[in-house]
């Protein structure tokens, strides 16, 4: 079986009837909330699902998994993809799709949060661009800050639509090349920086589930 499939059958298995859970984006993420739609369709079980993206969103009506907004509801626990995991402290960078911003608010309010990867993601150090959502009015002096940092950032252009990609919050991405130590730090100073909305270095996560060639493993801190 594809690996990514494997690794989000695996996760489906972990919910629970009657969660509240949060619905991550990306190809991974999509694979795991149909195995979810199964698991409701062949066991009779009762799910909520809590989006954390318009992908995520319409993939879930689309399977028919009902909707309820974070806006009312805890979320018990949120299954995500990211682009890349470090090995030794499982830090994250996420937003590869630039979604990273409603997936933090949903992931990181989540009672356990748990990532989705095949094992091509995992490495020892982080080299994925950090994704930094931002106000557009702010772009120019944020890349300025973010220099400052040690980072070069470049604004991410749309394929099909012309000029800088708008996220579903309606702002824009820079793409950041930085180099990630200690991630829980840089996430706070990236985010202190006036105009930045969310960046994509998560540093909290519970769990994350591997799909390889000899199976599905867990990584915990
Ligand atoms: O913005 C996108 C999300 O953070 C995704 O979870 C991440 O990009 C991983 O996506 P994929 O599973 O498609 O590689």
């Amino acid at each position: 079986m594809d690996l990514k499939r494997a690794v989000a059958k695996e996760a489906a298995k972990l919910i629970k009837d009657g969660s509240v859970v949060g619905l991550g984006s990306g190809s991974t993420a999509a694979l795991f909330i149909e195995e979810l739609a199964k698991r409701m369709e062949n066991e009779d079980i009762a799910i909520f699902g809590v989006p954390t993206s318009y992908e995520a969103k319409l993939l879930a009506s689309h399977y028919g998994i009902p909707i309820v907004s974070i806006e009312d509801y805890d979320v018990d626990i949120a299954v995500d993809g990211a682009d890349e995991v470090r090995k030794k402290d499982l830090a994250l960078i996420k937003g590869g799709g630039g979604c990273h911003t409603w997936e933090k608010i949903v992931d990181y309010n989540a009672k356990e949060f748990v990532v989705i990867v095949d094992e091509s993601k995992v490495k020892d150090s982080l080299s994925f661009p950090v994704p930094v959502e931002v106000i557009p009015h702010s772009y120019r002096v944020v890349m300025k800050r973010l220099k400052e940092l040690g980072g070069e950032s470049v604004i991410r252009l749309g394929e099909r639509k012309r000029g800088p990609v708008i996220t579903d919050n309606g702002n824009f991405i820079l793409d950041v090349n930085i180099k990630v130590e200690n991630a829980e730090e840089l996430e706070e100073k990236i985010n202190n920086i006036p105009g930045v909305v969310e960046n994509g270095i998560f540093s909290r996560v519970d769990k994350v589930l591997v799909g390889t060639k000899k199976g599905v493993k867990a990584l915990k801190k």
